[in-house]
């Protein structure tokens, strides 16, 4: 399914739990701004409106999407951080680099969030050219921001509901 067919900002919001005490290290890749300060706007937004407090939402600039792995390692290894959003978009260019950052980004951020136990989420655009990301930045297709953030809301939902029912 593409994301023609499902809009990245149209979800289900029952049962997401509260996140008012929940602490969230968003990044953002300094790659392609004018679309990764859309994604983090979407991201923002979506925590705020979801009950997220704004004191608790903590954001972090690395170089590129390469270096969105090590900036969610040094986020998830902090105790008072519950989840991790990278946000990037990395754009196919003429040779095949975008793809050897794409693949290692995806590998190093699902890494970091087995080793952490915390929901790193890859908020990460890939597209072929600028047309296709900002359609996914606020675009026709929604906002991968808003996804990436209602995501790790979900996630923390799962472990409250995993780490409950183990507790007794
Ligand atoms: N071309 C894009 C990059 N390239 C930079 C890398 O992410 C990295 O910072 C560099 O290779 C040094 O380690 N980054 C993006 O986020 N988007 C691109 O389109
Ligand atoms: C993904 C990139 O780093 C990309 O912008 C590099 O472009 P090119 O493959 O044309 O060197």
């Amino acid at each position: 399914m593409s994301s023609a067919d499902k809009n990245l900002s149209v979800f289900k919001t029952e049962g997401l739990p509260d996140i008012s005490s929940k602490k969230f290290g968003i990044l953002v890749a300094e790659w392609n701004t004018e679309v990764t300060e859309k994604l983090f706007e979407g991201a923002y937004q979506t925590l705020i409106n979801n009950g997220a407090s704004p004191e608790n939402i903590e954001r972090g600039n690395v170089p590129g999407s390469f270096e969105l792995t090590l900036g969610a390692q040094w986020f998830a290894e902090r105790r008072d951080i519950d989840a991790v959003i990278a946000l990037g978009v990395v754009i196919q260019g003429e040779t095949k680099h975008n793809d050897y950052i794409n693949h290692a980004v995806a590998q190093g951020i699902t890494n970091v969030s087995l080793k952490s136990g915390k929901p790193i989420i890859f908020g990460v655009l890939t597209p072929n050219n600028m047309e296709q990301a900002l359609d996914r930045a606020g675009g026709v297709h929604g906002n991968k921001g808003d996804e990436a953030a209602i995501t790790a809301i979900k996630m923390l939902g799962l472990y409250n509901q995993i780490a409950t029912a183990g507790a007794y």
